[in-house]
């Protein structure tokens, strides 16, 4: 099956910023893939890029069928109901699901004659995704759909887009600075660190080919490959890639997902990327 989406030695310049450099990566269809990496990461850029909004100056990016993008400042038209919105969106585009938006909306109890600008950041939120789903998309792209949510809004948004990737051909790319907000719902991951692509891979797998090992100052570390180390009075704390060291004085454990995502931030030197070239290694 073709890669919901793929970029191949993608770099994006906003006029002498480079602001994606040499990005080479994939995420299968059906995929709930989380986009994470620092301010200034290049998430947005690669967002735009994937969508049209931008156009590469090297490389490519190739969306398998139709994306449909929701913006971090969630573009609604403050004075208008969200049945008003509903209609211009069912004018503005031929393949139009207005009867999926309006039982998604009922579901969610948000009244279609609410203006956008009175509804809360949830509903706001909610309304944008089901705008962007109604346009029955292959990929959905989400940019920081999460920010500025309560915890509960946070998690009823993941929740409702997990509920359409389960109903329906859906792979989704959202990018969000909250790795905890990501845990439960995402299976792919990439990370983005200075423009660079560090990450890109299956979330278990990711786990499973990591470990978090603990010991004291002085163990060897010999034959794995360090990702990050931190050390605490005498002890080192080290994120590592592949089978744990011989010496047997350090302890080992499968990392958490915000470890291994802090453990790559920490060292934008380091990469996981299987079968592609390995940025920065
Ligand atoms: N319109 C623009 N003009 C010039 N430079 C830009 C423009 N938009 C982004 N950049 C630069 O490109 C780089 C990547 O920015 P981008 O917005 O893609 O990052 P991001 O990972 O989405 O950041 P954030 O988490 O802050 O939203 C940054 O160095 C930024 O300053």
């Amino acid at each position: 099956m073709s890669p919901a989406l793929e970029a191949t030695g993608l770099g994006v310049r906003h006029r002498r910023t480079w602001a994606l450099r040499d990005c080479s990566l994939s995420v299968p269809a059906g995929r709930v893939a989380a986009l994470v990496g620092p301010n200034g990461a290049g998430k947005t850029t690669l967002m735009h890029t994937a969508v049209g909004l931008l156009r590469p100056a090297r490389g490519s990016v190739r969306v398998t069928g139709e994306a449909a993008f929701v913006a971090q400042d969630k573009p609604l038209y403050d004075g208008f109901t969200v049945a008003e919105m509903l209609a211009f969106g069912r004018r503005m585009n031929r393949h139009w699901d207005g009867a999926a938006a309006v039982a998604r909306l009922d579901r969610l109890g948000i009244p279609l004659t609410r203006k956008a600008g009175r509804l809360s950041g949830g509903q706001q939120a909610q309304v944008a995704v089901t705008l962007a789903l109604a346009r029955r998309p292959d990929l959905l792209v989400l940019d920081e759909p999460l920010a500025n949510l309560d915890p509960l809004a946070r998690h009823d948004v993941m929740r409702s887009v997990m509920a359409e990737v389960a109903g329906r051909e859906l792979t989704v790319l959202l990018s969000s600075h909250v790795v905890a907000d990501l845990e439960d719902t995402c299976d792919w991951l990439v990370v983005l660190n200075g423009g660079r692509l560090q990450v890109s891979g299956d979330i278990e797998e990711l786990l499973d080919g990591h470990l978090v090992l603990t010991g004291p100052d002085g163990a060897s570390a010999a034959g794995t490959r360090v990702v990050a180390a931190s050390r605490t009075g005498r002890q080192v704390s080290m994120l590592v890639k592949g089978p744990p060291p011989a010496d047997p004085r350090w302890r080992a454990r499968r990392p958490g997902l915000a470890e291994l995502v802090m453990g790559y931030l920490r060292s934008p030197g380091s990469a996981a990327l299987p079968h592609l070239t390995e940025v920065g290694a």
